[in-house]
Parts: C-alpha cells; sequence; structure tokens
C-alpha cells in the first residue's frame, strides 16, 4: 500500500480558506508573504491565520529573495513550522538561513527542461525539503503561483530523491491524480489551481483537489 499524498495548500489569506485546507485533510498550508503576489499577507494577518491551524499541519511562510531582517520579522511574529524559499536563493544562502532560523527550509526549483534537473542534486544536500515547480515563464511578474505546469515526464523514476520533495505548478483537482501517478510524487502543492480568481480560494476546489490527491 503506497503512502498516502500529502497535500500542501499554498496562498492562504483568510480565515475560510484556512479552514477549508484544514478541514479537507491538508497536511501543510502556505502563506506567501510578496508585496507584487495577489495571495501576499502581512506577517500579523499571518499570525492570526497560523492562529487557526490545528497541531500537526505545518505552517510554511512562502518568501522570495527576504533578507535577515524581513525574515527575522517574520518568524518572530508568526508560528511557523518551515520556510519556503521561492526566489533565486543560493545554496550558500539556504544553508545560512536553515541555521539562523532554526526551522526546515523548503527551497523551491524551476523545471521548465531535462537540464533544470542538475540543480536538484545541488540543493538537496542543504535543504530539508524540495519543491518541484514551473520555471515561470521569461518576463512573469511573479516567481510562482502561475498555474503552469511543466512536462512531468521528466520527474518520471524520480521518487527517490534524496531529500522529500513535493510537486507543484499548475496542479488542480482534475489533474492532480495523473501527476501523481507519472511522477511517483508523495506531495503535492497547489494555489492558483484551488482559486476562483487570482489570491481567492474556493473551499469546494480545496476538498475536490484533497480528494483526488489522497484518492
Ligand atoms: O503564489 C504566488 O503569488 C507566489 C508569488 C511568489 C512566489 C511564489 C508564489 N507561489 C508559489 C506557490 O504557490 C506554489 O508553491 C507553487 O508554485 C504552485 O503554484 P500554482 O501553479 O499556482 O499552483
Amino acid at each position: 500500500m503506497p503512502d498516502q499524498v500529502r497535500v500542501k495548500i499554498c496562498g492562504l489569506s483568510t480565515p475560510e480558506g484556512v479552514a477549508a485546507a484544514v478541514g479537507a485533510g491538508a497536511r501543510y498550508v502556505g502563506f506567501t508573504f510578496f508585496a507584487k503576489s495577489p495571495r501576499h499577507v502581512e506577517a500579523t494577518t499571518a499570525a492570526k491565520l497560523a492562529a487557526q491551524v490545528p497541531p500537526g499541519i505545518a505552517k510554511v511562510a512562502l518568501t522570495v529573495n527576504a533578507t535577515d531582517a524581513e525574515l527575522d520579522h517574520l518568524v518572530a511574529t508568526v508560528p511557523l513550522d518551515m520556510l519556503q524559499l521561492h526566489g533565486s536563493e543560493t545554496p550558500e544562502r539556504v544553508t545560512e538561513i536553515r541555521a539562523r532560523h532554526g526551522l526546515p527550509v523548503m527551497k523551491a526549483l524551476g523545471v521548465a527542461e531535462a537540464d533544470d534537473l542538475a540543480q536538484i542534486d545541488r540543493y538537496a544536500s542543504v535543504a530539508d525539503q524540495l519543491l518541484i515547480d514551473a520555471k515561470p515563464p521569461r518576463g512573469a511578474e511573479l516567481p510562482g503561483g502561475n498555474g503552469l505546469a511543466f512536462d512531468w515526464r521528466l520527474l518520471a523514476d524520480r521518487k527517490y530523491w534524496t531529500r522529500p520533495w513535493m510537486l507543484a505548478g499548475g496542479l488542480n483537482p482534475g489533474n492532480v491524480a495523473e501527476a501523481v501517478r507519472m511522477t511517483g510524487a508523495l506531495q503535492v502543492d497547489v494555489s492558483s489551481g484551488v482559486e476562483s480568481a487570482p489570491g481567492v480560494k474556493d473551499p469546494e476546489a480545496i476538498a475536490a483537489f484533497v480528494a483526488a490527491a489522497t484518492a
């Protein structure tokens, strides 16, 4: 019997969205700290949302090339279980952040073609988890959360990377089961695929996504 797939719902910004993710059985909830994002939340808002999350569900802060001062503020304000680094942080920066904050770090890595997989081994030795996401299109405003999938065949037979990893990018209730089947992913992450409009989470879509991913 394979392990049950663990789901992360990212970009939550309201009590209703958090309740929907928790109620559906998500194992991770993500808060986005990136001012240009329609999912951006202030640290004080995230702290209130985090208080709604029962023990056992990991509260993840998504940041993009955040400074030490920005991370210090986040970690001091929000009760977090993990930092997700979604910018161009180097392996050395990942190591620094991990040491400074004492929290597990998940590094997001963009994939569009086979050559993009080479970076994964470099980060696997420094990050606690990896988020394998679609590479954002050239000139995109957002480095993630664009609802774009990559060619999942690139990940066939990759289920034995040395670190836990999540599949992300363009997943939705209709395609997540196939994505899991093709990649062997044991964890999946979604944001725009469970929204009714950019930044607006849809509780029914969240429930449908978790059900499809864990079926
Ligand atoms: O969601 C955002 O607005 C965002 C902004 C800046 C960096 C990353 C961002 N999102 C990443 C995610 O929410 C997910 O981790 C992942 O990339 C999946 O996104 P999606 O394709 O929308 O499901």
